[in-house]
């Protein structure tokens, strides 16, 4: 694809180029949209409610074709939802993962060592038999993301992963994430309102009236965060967002 040739540097795992997209023919929510994002890195996107987040990474993920401009993800990808009820179809922990690997050419014992292995890697060893209804929040999140790890994605995208779980559980899915990214090589790019997240995040973007209004290190993103006025008028200054 155009947006990843020329270059003398490794390919990014994730560019979007002059993208545009409006759920209306008036109004365009996001606007020439560019942003870049290294392979083996974990990326936040913030923003008020209703900024755009969402569909930004639903036009990653092509659930939407752009109006205009380019999207480019590394393939294989996986998407998390913010709710897993959402995703998570079987009724069981192990048939869950062997789920997402329908459509790949391996034996019976292949599926069971990638179930297993991505079982692993989100520290939920030996939950094949579990139902699914018996599972925490956190543990649910886990399990969507395990599903990734068996089809080998090399990226992740997440949806505000967080929104749902205590804050324990908040830290300890941020951890995981953190260490597929530093131990695979995975690339995540994690909607979230909650600052505190920023912390463990390579980088940070803040989109803003349909526009990236900065992308780099989340530091230097803080004062950006900040002059959002939802940010000033929440009470919560841990959670960005008005409503
Ligand atoms: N399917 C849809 N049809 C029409 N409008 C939509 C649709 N999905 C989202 N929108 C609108 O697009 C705008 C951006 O929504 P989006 O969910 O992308 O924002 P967000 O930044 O993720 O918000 P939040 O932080 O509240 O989750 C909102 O005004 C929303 O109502």
């Amino acid at each position: 694809m155009a947006i990843v040739q020329n270059s003398v540097s490794p390919p990014p795992a994730i560019a979007l180029k002059d993208v545009s997209f409006g759920w209306s023919p008036e109004t365009l929510l996001l606007n020439r949209v560019s942003l870049t994002i290294p392979q083996g890195q974990l990326w936040m996107l913030l923003g008020r409610n209703g900024s755009g987040k969402s569909t930004l990474i639903r036009l990653l993920a092509g659930l939407l074709p752009p109006e205009s401009g380019e999207c480019y993800i590394a393939q294989p990808f996986g998407f998390v939802f913010q709710n897993p009820d959402h995703q998570l179809v079987m009724p069981s922990v192990g048939a869950d993962i062997a789920f997402s690997l329908n459509g790949e050419s391996l034996t019976y014992w292949e599926v069971r060592q990638r179930v297993s292995a991505a079982l692993q890697a989100v520290n939920l060893q030996g939950l094949e038999r579990r139902p699914i209804y018996a599972l925490s929040g956190g543990q649910k999140q886990r399990v969507a993301i395990a599903g990734a790890i068996a089809r080998q994605c090399r990226v992740l995208l997440l949806d505000e992963p967080t929104a749902l779980l205590d804050p324990e559980s908040q830290q300890e899915l941020l951890d995981y994430v953190r260490q597929l990214v530093n131990c695979q090589g995975i690339t995540a790019l994690w909607v979230t309102h909650r600052l505190n997240e920023l912390a463990q995040a390579d980088g940070a973007i803040v989109l803003d009236n349909g526009k990236i209004i900065g992308q780099g290190a989340p530091a230097a993103m803080m004062p950006l965060i900040y002059q959002q006025q939802s940010l000033a008028t929440n009470e919560d200054l841990g959670i960005l967002g008005s409503n």
